[in-house]
């Protein structure tokens, strides 16, 4: 069994997967953390991040690997663990001129179809292109305001700039990020995490 959820920046995915994921018993794929480690590489390396040959080249003699657990996704490059370096200002801003090479796309999407059922994937395209054929399609949202105040909590920046660059990088995600026709829409703009959770709980044990 696959359970998609989907949805913009900041809209909940990972807490909203990690929670239905440890109900369910099973673990959660954060495909976000690949797009955010092949940055943190590229910009470690001194690449430009608008050349897919550099990137793909660098991630080849640098594997990185992922690392589902129901407690959350660790990403790891040989032996040097990546995932408190994953969610910065500067990945912010460099992620989404990655995640558009399609070879970048095909090198995150080659990984995914690769893990073992069951499991709860979160990204954007988990619900379109990436798994099709999953049994439980979700996909959130919420306001550029109450999302840019959700994440004000983890970041040094105040709330009207991570407004903006939060818009700015929905905008720059436009090719991947619609909704699956079949995944069911939630705006938790007026609902707690839990009741987000028990939401999607709900209708996957339906
Ligand atoms: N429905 C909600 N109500 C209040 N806070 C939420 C809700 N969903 C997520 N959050 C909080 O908002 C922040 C961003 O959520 P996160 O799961 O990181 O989003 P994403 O993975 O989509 O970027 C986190 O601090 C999270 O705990
Ligand atoms: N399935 C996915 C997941 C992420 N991404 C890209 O990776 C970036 C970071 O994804 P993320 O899920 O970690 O970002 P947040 O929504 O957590 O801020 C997004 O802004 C997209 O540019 C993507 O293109 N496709």
């Amino acid at each position: 069994m696959i359970v998609t959820i989907d949805g913009v920046a900041a809209s909940g995915k990972s807490s909203v997967s990690g929670g239905v994921a440890r109900a369910l018993g099973i673990p959660y794929v954060s495909s976000g953390l690949l797009y955010r480690a092949a940055t943190l590489l590229g910009l470690d390396a001194g690449l430009d991040l608008g050349d897919p040959g550099a990137l793909l080249a660098h991630l080849s003699s640098h594997p990185v690997r992922l690392e589902p657990l129901a407690e959350g996704n660790r990403v790891w490059r040989a032996d040097r663990e990546l995932t408190d370096d994953l969610h910065s200002t500067r990945v912010d801003k460099g992620v989404s001129v990655v995640a558009a090479h399609p070879q970048v796309r095909a090198w995150v999407d080659d990984q995914l179809r690769a893990l073992p059922e069951p499991f709860v994937a979160e990204g954007r395209d988990m619900g379109t292109a990436v798994f099709p054929h999953a049994q439980h399609k979700f996909y959130l949202t919420a306001s550029a305001r109450i999302r840019a105040e959700r994440r004000a909590k983890e970041r040094p920046d105040d709330i009207p700039d991570i407004e903006a660059a939060l818009i700015r990088r929905d905008e720059l995600d436009a090719n991947q990020i619609a909704p699956a026709a079949d995944a069911q829409v939630l705006d938790t703009g007026p609902m707690t995490l839990d009741e987000v959770i028990t939401t999607i709980l709900r209708a996957v044990r339906a």
